[in-house]
């Protein structure tokens, strides 16, 4: 299989990759959080990471971050080693826990940010406070779950990163100012080529933001490639059926999950040939469809798409 991803140039012929995965894994006392993980995520795109609680997304976004090791495998954030000090400069990581002093000031906060990082954009940093009214010279540890939020985000973004981490960052915001700094995030994102990897649980929330997609459930990969790629690579097969077991020309296709609600049944499938005609309706499933039937199938086959493959054998040194 051809995996048409120029790999072995970033900024080859389906341009850079921000990320690269080659047989990631990691392991704690208790099991393996993460396993066998190879992937890669393009240059400039907006990526949900999706899956259930305990999945691996921490465990994954942490080792970009260089705040862990792999046990197995290799990562590279824009062709480098997370522990660089490229890797480092280009790449920001806003955690579930906001790692902010609470005896700084919120500007004390932001000098920080600027002492620490070269590419510092201060009117950025700046606006994101501003732009939710949180005073500069209040202490941190004074603010709510919400204000300390938008300054975690006003540090992110004043580093300038090519690549933001963001794991579950808005889940203790209020839906205006989730929306509103979900739209700043994507305007900044667009205007400066960012590319973002975003946990989330909020489903319904990708389908207006992200445009590439990776999934993981107890530490596999289960999708990964661009949102469009992925829907249009499956069929929600719809009909009148109620025997209970699923019908051979259901079957014929790679079924990823079915459904029985009455006499109606329903599967979502990987199609192996033509799905028009015959007893059956096929429409194309929008995102949330896609991502519930793999969350609910952990046992349906995984699909890589050419986008996000990289070659077994192409282990990074
Ligand atoms: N420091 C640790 N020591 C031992 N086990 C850990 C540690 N950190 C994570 N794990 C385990 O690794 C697995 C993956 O955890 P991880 O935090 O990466 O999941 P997640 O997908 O981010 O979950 P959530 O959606 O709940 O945030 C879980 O089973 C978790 O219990």
């Amino acid at each position: 299989m051809s995996n048409g991803t120029g790999y072995g140039g970033y900024g080859g012929l389906t341009g850079e990759s921000a990320m690269e995965a080659h047989a990631v894994g990691r392991r704690y006392r208790r099991g393996w959080a993460l396993r066998d993980c190879s992937f890669r995520l393009p240059a400039g795109r907006i990526c949900g990471l999706v899956g259930p609680n305990g999945a691996g997304k921490t465990t994954l976004m942490s080792i970009a971050a260089n705040l862990l090791e792999p046990t197995t495998g290799t990562l590279r954030v824009f062709g480098a080693a997370p522990q660089s000090a490229e890797a480092g400069r280009r790449t920001a990581f806003l955690a579930q826990e906001k790692p902010l002093f609470k005896r700084f000031t919120v500007a004390e906060t932001l000098r920080l940010g600027r002492e620490l990082n070269p590419g510092w954009d201060q009117r950025a940093a700046e606006d994101m406070v501003r732009a939710g009214n949180v005073p500069f010279e209040a202490k941190i540890g004074t603010l709510s779950g919400g204000q300390r939020t938008r300054v975690a985000f006003a540090v992110a973004f004043g580093k300038r990163p090519d690549l933001l981490l963001l794991d579950e960052p808005m889940s203790d915001l209020d839906p205006l100012v989730r929306h509103e700094l979900m739209s700043t995030l994507l305007a900044e994102a667009a205007e400066r080529g960012t590319t973002v990897l975003m946990s989330t649980h909020m489903i319904a929330e990708l389908e207006n933001t992200c445009d590439y997609l990776l999934v993981i459930a107890e530490g596999g990969l289960r999708l990964a490639g661009e949102v469009d790629e992925l829907r249009t690579a499956h069929a929600v097969l719809t009909g009148v059926h109620s025997d209970g077991r699923t019908p051979p020309e259901v079957a014929y296709h790679t079924v990823v999950e079915t459904r029985t609600s009455g006499r109606q049944f329903t599967a979502l499938v990987r199609p192996d040939g033509p799905v028009s005609g015959g007893p059956w309706q096929a429409s194309t499933p929008n995102l949330e469809e896609l991502l519930l039937a793999y969350l609910r199938s952990p046992e349906a086959p995984p699909l890589i798409s050419p986008s996000s493959y990289v070659a077994p054998q192409a282990v990074a040194a």
